[in-house]
């Protein structure tokens, strides 16, 4: 940890890879044993905390954040000071031996709140740049880097994407960072002596974002939370850091852009009540404008203000949104 705090901003990679059918029906990615994922977290340096999986995906928490794995799409979000493109090149040798060949690369971050604290590469992000360049493979040849900036210093949005083809994308993926929690909303991410993980995730009202959703969740000792829903073949995630000064909350997840654009808005509309931030960005990833278009007039009846919105284009990816937003109380 570092010295002054505990850095809740994480990093997040995703990975597309293609294989021939037989081997993605047999399983796809999932074939990776677990030796090889112990291995890549190794060099990412955190370890598996709990999993579980159905029949679309394998999710596991990690000792920071979690790791998704799909036939042909890893996600892997890892916080404090873990050294998350270091998974690259372990994930690129384990994916080839089963046959896989990367396809798309997309890297995300916000604005760590101890950037001093960082090792190489996330020292900063043309570090970052420089690594993925370097390590990701050359048919990779649509790539573009973007710092998207909002109204506060604090809060910019890093993306970086790569891809051999256009994509051909129906899923959306959102992610929110909160800082400045609602301190009594904090403190119930304290443990209690003999609390369970379920009991936490039922007084915060975590348990109600998504009820549909099979929750896999960790209490932190002696505090901290993190979560992976499963909800059919679409995953969420929680990551929690209650300590006064530098508190921090997550929610990512992903949807349809078939969808009722209300589920998602629902959805954001909970976990602002969960957390109650004094700022919040909410970054989406996809290609169609029904989500985000809606997002600030569903939470601004929340006391949350909208503060800026940028958009940018990415050959991979589609459009990429980043809304900032602050609490009226501040
Ligand atoms: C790993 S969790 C959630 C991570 C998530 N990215 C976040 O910060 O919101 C981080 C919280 O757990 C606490 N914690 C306690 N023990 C920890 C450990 N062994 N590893 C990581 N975090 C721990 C940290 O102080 C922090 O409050």
């Amino acid at each position: 940890m570092a010295v002054s705090g505990f850095e809740g901003f994480e990093k997040r990679l995703e990975l597309h890879f293609s294989g021939d059918d037989p081997i993605i029906r047999m399983g796809g990615l999932r074939q990776l044993d677990f030796e090889s994922i112990e291995e890549i977290l190794n060099a990412v340096q955190c370890t598996v905390v709990s999993a579980v999986g159905n029949q679309y995906f394998d999710s596991y928490v990690l000792s920071e954040s979690s790791l998704f794995v799909y036939s042909t799409k890893i996600i892997i979000k890892t916080c404090g000071t873990t050294q998350l493109l270091k998974s690259i090149l372990p994930l690129i040798q384990f994916t080839s031996e089963l046959g896989f060949i990367m396809s798309e690369c997309r890297y995300t971050r916000g604005n760590f709140i101890f950037p001093k604290a960082q090792p190489y590469p996330h020292t900063n992000f043309n570090d970052e740049i420089f690594y993925l360049q370097e390590q990701l493979p050359i048919h990779l040849c649509y790539r573009k880097a973007s710092v998207m900036p909002s109204k506060f210093i604090s809060h910019s949005w890093h993306v970086f994407t790569a891809c051999n083809e256009e994509p051909n994308n129906d899923l959306f993926t959102i992610e929110v960072c909160m800082t400045e929690l609602d301190r009594v909303l904090a403190r119930k991410f304290f443990k209690h002596p003999n609390m369970a993980s379920n009991e936490m995730t039922e007084v915060t009202g975590i348990s109600e974002i998504n009820p549909n959703a099979l929750i896999c969740d960790f209490v932190f000792d002696p505090c901290g939370y993190s979560m992976n829903g499963i909800d059919g073949d679409r995953y969420s995630t929680i990551h929690v850091t209650p300590e006064d000064g530098f508190s921090y909350a997550s929610y990512e997840c992903v949807g349809s852009i078939y969808d009722d654009p209300n589920d998602i808005i629902n959805i954001l509309k909970k976990v602002v009540q969960v957390f109650r931030p004094g700022t919040m960005s909410i970054s989406t990833t996809s290609t169609s404008n029904e989500v985000w278009t809606r997002i600030a007039k569903a939470v601004e009846p929340l006391g949350m203000k909208c503060r800026s919105c940028t958009m940018d284009d990415f050959p991979s990816t589609g459009s990429v949104v980043f809304q900032t937003f602050t609490s009226c109380r501040k």
